[in-house]
């Protein structure tokens, strides 16, 4: 597929805060518009959940912050600088971890190679990768194959393996959508205790309308054909949340109403 060429970027500064500023940014493929306008910034270490109708165009929006794609109109900057191409600092984290790791590769192994492609040096690796997989829940797992473990672990090594860059940013595209209920908030908590740990930015596309108001610090919701901005919730939930007391507050029923609403008018 031919990429589109790169748009003339913008010479107006961008506030401070901005580590990731999609300003006007439209997106044409096979000569259909996906995405028409979306301007939209945030901040770093800022959780923004993305939620949306199917083929509003989450993904998309996701492989633009990424450098993944190139913005047919507008422009997409990361730290101010226009994204050209994929860069370390920011990770991608897929739904279908099965596909995103190496069968043939241990936990360990894995990780090991993310880790020598950022130039680290072979006698470091291991203790960095014994590390890693201690962060994410998987010390004592390390010289299992993907196929020995379950779902859930296999997406905490995932995680984990997008650690290894030391990313500033975390895509992440419904990255826990195949996982049972219970494994599914587990991984919720333990991600928020992560990016707390480590200050990372995280955007995150979801399905699940209360799963991105528990996570996030602020939802937009997306509109679809061609995709934009309908809708922007700030969620003022104390932090750390909790799976029932959070869930449980009037405002977290009031925000569940009002992305239920959107997301109803938009089908
Ligand atoms: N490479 C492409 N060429 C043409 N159309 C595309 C391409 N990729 C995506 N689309 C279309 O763009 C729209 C948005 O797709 P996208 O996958 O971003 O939506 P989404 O909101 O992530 O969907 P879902 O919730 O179902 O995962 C869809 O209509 C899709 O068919």
């Amino acid at each position: 597929m031919a990429e589109p060429a790169l748009a003339l970027v913008q010479s107006s500064p961008l506030p401070a805060r901005a580590q990731i500023a999609f300003d006007n940014v439209a997106l044409t493929l096979g000569g259909k518009a996906i995405i028409d306008t979306i301007s939209l910034e945030v901040a770093a270490g800022e959780i923004l959940c993305v939620v949306g109708a199917s083929g509003c165009g989450k993904t998309t929006a996701l492989r633009l912050a990424a450098g993944l794609y190139q913005p047919t109109g507008g422009s997409v900057r990361f730290e101010g600088e226009p994204m050209r191409a994929p860069r370390r600092e920011i990770a991608v984290v897929f739904q279908d971890y099965g596909k995103a790791l190496l069968p043939w590769r241990t936990a360990a192994g894995n990780i090991s190679l993310a880790l020598e492609t950022i130039g680290m040096r072979a006698h470091q690796r291991e203790a960095r990768a014994a590390e890693l997989l201690a962060k994410v829940g998987l010390a004592g797992h390390a010289a299992k194959y993907p196929t020995e473990m379950s779902g859930g672990m296999q997406q905490r090594l995932q995680i984990a393996r997008c650690l290894a860059q030391d990313p500033k940013v975390l895509l992440m595209d419904e990255p826990f959508g195949a996982l049972d209920a219970m494994t599914r908030q587990g991984l919720q908590d333990e991600m928020l205790a992560l990016v707390a740990s480590t200050g990372a930015t995280v955007v995150f596309v979801t399905h699940d309308l209360e799963e991105a108001i528990y996570l996030g610090d602020r939802v937009v919701g997306l509109l679809p054909h061609p995709g934009r901005v309908g809708l922007e919730l700030t969620i003022d939930l104390p932090r750390p949340r909790d799976q029932l007391a959070t869930r449980e507050q009037p405002e977290f029923l009031r925000l569940r109403r009002a992305l239920f609403d959107f997301i109803k008018a938009s089908e």
